[in-house]
Order: structure tokens, then sequence, then C-alpha cells
């Protein structure tokens, strides 16, 4: 593979860690963050503190404030801004492409769906960037906790295009001995895998917090999947994207670990904390709350039955206690599986 020119869009803890990769991988790697102080600690330190603590970030990785200097004549983007922040972050590359007039293959690692339209990450992209400036566009995905991979943690994940030859691309510029990525070309199924595990994960936490056990949770991920899997398929979905890694793959990574973001966030709003509190605390983004709302949203206009992420909807929407609407789960009428 030739020495590429990467942009990474956004200096969180999922940018920081994708553009590590890319950098142990002898690629020229440019990551843009919107706050300076970000940008100095990165290329004084070769830390990125507040995200990912003491673990030390490739020297081969150059932080800039300016996002003309990450994009100017890359071959690839990576887009790792929240979900709520990729139509502006779009746009502002969308300026720096009509000025140096040339086209980059965009991945989103965004894991969400857009309240209001329904619009998945790379629709959103789709939307913005006009398809001259693209080389190529799609997601990546699985399970693939920032905190593991920087320190690599064996991780698989799975690069996903429609184009085929888009998803080798990026297969081929970020895989290594540690972190292994697949191809997928079934782009709806996969952002909505992504996306949903993280409302599963919030439950998961929510069940932690009231102390059950394994069979809880057991029952929980496999009900939870069988929901997303409906939801997918009502979009046209491969059902088989959610036996991979951006289905039970990342709904167990995601449900079971105190990495997440999402978990955490369930532990707290169980064990009562308020919603505002629990976002303000967690200083990161919580794709799932916002996830929540839409997929309730989604279940109702497509008359999918999603019972859990109807609950987790009142639990963290209408302040529901979560032990009441697990023995409302509980409670509904006996049925059969695989419906
Ligand atoms: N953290 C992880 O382990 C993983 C996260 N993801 C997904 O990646 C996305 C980003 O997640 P994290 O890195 O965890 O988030 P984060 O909260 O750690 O970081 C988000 C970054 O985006 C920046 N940002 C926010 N709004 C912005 C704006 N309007 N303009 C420019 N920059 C902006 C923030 O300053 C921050 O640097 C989410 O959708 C998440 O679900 C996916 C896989 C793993
Ligand atoms: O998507 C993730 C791991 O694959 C990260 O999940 P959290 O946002 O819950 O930390």
């Amino acid at each position: 593979m030739s020495r590429e020119i990467i942009a990474v869009l956004g200096a969180g803890s999922w940018g920081t860690a994708l553009a590590n990769v890319a950098a142990e991988n002898g690629h020229d790697v440019r990551l843009w963050s919107h706050r300076a102080e970000q940008v100095d600690e990165i290329n004084e330190t070769h830390r990125n503190s507040r995200y990912l603590g003491e673990h030390s970030i490739n020297e081969g990785v150059v932080a800039v404030s300016d996002m003309k200097q990450a994009v100017d004549g890359a071959d690839l983007v990576l887009s790792v801004v929240p979900t709520k922040a990729t139509r502006e972050v779009a746009q502002q590359l969308v300026a720096i492409l009509e000025e140096t007039n040339h086209k980059v293959v965009v991945m989103a690692a965004t894991k969400g769906i857009e309240p209001g339209t329904y619009k998945r990450v790379s629709e959103m992209l789709a939307e913005e960037i006009p398809s001259k400036y693209l080389g190529g566009l799609g997601i990546i995905a699985g399970p693939s906790h920032a905190e593991g991979v920087i320190k690599h943690d064996p991780t698989l994940v799975t690069a996903v295009s429609a184009d085929l030859t888009v998803a080798k691309y990026v297969q081929g510029v970020l895989s290594n001995q540690v972190f292994r990525v697949y191809t997928n070309t079934d782009v709806v199924g996969s952002e909505i895998g992504a996306a949903l595990k993280n409302v599963i994960a919030i439950g998961a936490g929510a069940l932690e917090s009231l102390g059950y056990d394994v069979n809880a949770k057991a029952a929980l991920f496999t009900r939870g999947l069988a929901e997303i899997s409906r939801l997918g398929q009502a979009f046209g979905a491969n059902p088989i994207t959610f036996m991979g890694l951006a289905g039970v793959g990342d709904l167990f990574a995601t449900a079971t670990s105190v990495y997440s973001r999402n978990y955490r966030a369930g532990v707290q709003l169980g064990e009562g904390k308020h919603l505002d509190d629990v976002v303000a605390d967690m200083g990161m983004v919580i794709e799932g709350i916002s996830t929540t709302k839409v997929a309730h949203e989604l279940a109702q206009k497509k008359h999918v039955e999603m019972p859990i992420t109807s609950a987790m909807y009142r639990v963290i929407y209408d302040n529901e206690d979560v032990k009441n609407v697990m023995q409302l789960l509980m409670g509904r009428p006996v049925s059969q599986e695989g419906k």
C-alpha cells in the first residue's frame, strides 16, 4: 500500500485512535481539531489527555486547527465528529474541496442517525458533499473502543461502502497486525446496527445498576438485536449484517464495556441520575441518547415492533423507572422467536 495522505476530522477519542492506526501504518496523517489547545497538546506531548489519558500517540500524527491544512491534497478523509456535528463539518470540508478542486474518499466513523430527518450519517454526507468531489463514500463500523485500539488490543472493524473497491481501499490503508479491517457492502444494515446498538448498551448499563445478572443481560442482547435487525430489514438491510461486526460484534462490545459512554450513561440513569447531569458529566458524546428517540420514532413510522427501544425511550425521556419498564417488558404476551 502506498503512503496515503489522510485527514481525520474530529480529535475526540475515536478520531485520535484512528489517526494513530493510520500513522502506525506509515501514512501521512493530519488530525483536525477545532480546539487550538488540543492541537498544541497533541503536537507537543503526543497525548490527547482529555480523551485518551496518558496513552501516547504516534509522532506521525500531526494535529492542525486549520481544516484546509488537513484536507489539502488528502486521499482519504475520515469524518469522526458526533452525528450532530456531521453536516456542519461536511460543509466546511466542501468549502475547502471547492477551493482545492480535488476528489477525496470520505469515510464516516460516526455512529448515529440524524433526528428529524432520520438520515444515516453516510446519507447526510452524500447530501452535503457534491459527487464531483467524492472519490468514494462509506463508513467504518464494528466493535472498537478507542481506549482498546490505542493500546493495541486486537480489534476488528468493517469498512463499508456500496462500492467494494472503496471498502477494499480503506481496508488496505488501515489494516495491520492488531487492527484487522473486513469489508462489507451493506451500508444500510451496518449504519443501523452501529447506531442502534447504543440504545441497547444504555439498557445494559441500566440492568447493571439494578444488579441483574447474566441471564437478564443475555435476554436484552438477544431480543435487542432481534429488534435492531427487524428495523434494519424494514429499510432493506441484509439480515446477515446483524450477525457481523457492525451488529452483534459492536452490540457485545458496547453493552458489556465500562469504556462505553452509552453503557456508563445507562448505569447512571438506572441509579436515578438526571439525564442532563449524565450528559454534562460524561464530557463526551453519548450518541445513544438521541438515537433512542430517533429509533423509537422510526419504529412507529415503519410499524416495526421495538419494545426494548420504546422502553428505553420512556426511561430516558419520560423518566420512567427502569424496574417498572423491565416488569412491563417481562409481562408482555409470550410469543414466538424468529418473528
Ligand atoms: N469513542 C469510541 O471508542 C468510538 C466512537 N465512535 C463514534 O465516533 C463518533 C465520535 O465519538 P468520540 O470520538 O467518542 O467523541 P468525543 O466526544 O470523544 O469527541 C468528539 C470530537 O468532535 C469534536 N466536535 C464536536 N462538535 C464539533 C463541531 N461542531 N465541529 C468540530 N468538531 C466538533 C469534539 O471537539 C471532539 O474532539 C461518535 O459518533 C461515536 O459514536 C465509534 C467507534 C468508537
Ligand atoms: O461504538 C463504540 C465502540 O465500538 C463506542 O461506544 P460508546 O460511544 O458507547 O463509547
